[in-house]
């Protein structure tokens, strides 16, 4: 089966608001996906609801069904930290546990889950850092304080912090809003080479990351999902003309 995530008639409700209605998604493995669409669409909301977060959020409620891999995640009985494990999250602005060393934030995952293996540990940082292009700055600093990095480095920390638990899917909350254009282009550059690892579904405001960066992208306007497609042609032949007008440049 190629596809790694699929969402059918996905509704959320903040209290008696409705933010996201009946989205039907489909995420490849492998595959870099995008979420736009103008501020307060939904966009947030629908990819906190593929790793359960909205549990920590009161009144907020999801229906309809996620499944990952074919296994529904919101089932009765599906521990959502287990599903936060598969499915990781790196957020806006960099958050490294600001008292770890960087080595510590990368392992927190584990050593959570008992793991206290030190060459594990070690291997996995290694790993870890190398695929959020990140070790070869850090690896003469590993037990310095995590809040020393630059911001666009504690974003690759948070990165590294993320895949070190080694998800199948990585969903990216705006995760170059707060950096610099170097560190930005960084990180896209790293896009490439993360989905060799995980899945990506990412939120961006900006359109030329999204063209830069994904594979598909998926349009959302007032809590609808208007139009998914191959990132080609949602930029250069939109079916749906509120796609266009979005893209264009027309709103948003
Ligand atoms: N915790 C919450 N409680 C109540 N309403 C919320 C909450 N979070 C978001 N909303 C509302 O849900 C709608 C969708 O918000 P969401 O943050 O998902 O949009 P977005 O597309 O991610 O926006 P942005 O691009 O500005 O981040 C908005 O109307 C927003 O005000």
């Amino acid at each position: 089966m190629t596809q790694l995530l699929t969402t059918q008639d996905v509704n959320i409700y903040y209290g008696s608001k409705q933010a996201v209605r009946q989205v039907n998604l489909q995420v490849e493995r492998g595959s870099v996906n995008a979420l736009i669409g103008p501020s307060g669409c939904g966009k947030t909301t629908f990819l906190r609801a593929l790793n359960r977060m909205h549990d920590l959020t009161p009144g907020a409620r999801v229906e309809g069904q996620i499944l990952l891999d074919g296994e529904d995640i919101y089932a009765s009985g599906v521990d959502p930290v287990q599903v936060r494990r598969r499915v990781g999250m790196v957020f806006q602005k960099p958050n490294p546990f600001p008292t770890m060393s960087i080595f510590d934030n990368v392992v927190s995952g584990l050593k959570l889950a008992g793991i206290r293996d030190a060459a594990t540990l070690n291997e996995v940082t290694e790993r870890s850092l190398r695929q959020a292009a990140l070790w070869d700055e850090v690896k003469d600093r590993l037990r310095t304080p995590a809040t020393g990095l630059s911001g666009g480095q504690q974003q690759r920390l948070c990165i590294a912090r993320a895949l070190a638990v080694e998800p199948e899917i990585l969903l990216m909350d705006e995760p170059t809003s707060a950096l610099d254009p170097a560190s930005t282009a960084r990180i896209e550059d790293l896009m490439s080479d993360l989905k060799q690892v995980a899945t990506i579904v990412i939120v961006t405001h900006n359109m030329h990351q999204a063209a830069r960066v994904s594979d598909t992208t998926s349009f959302f306007l007032n809590g609808d999902l208007v139009e998914h497609g191959v990132t080609d042609q949602i930029f250069t032949s939109p079916r749906d003309e509120r796609t266009e007008a979005y893209v264009t440049g027309r709103f948003g």
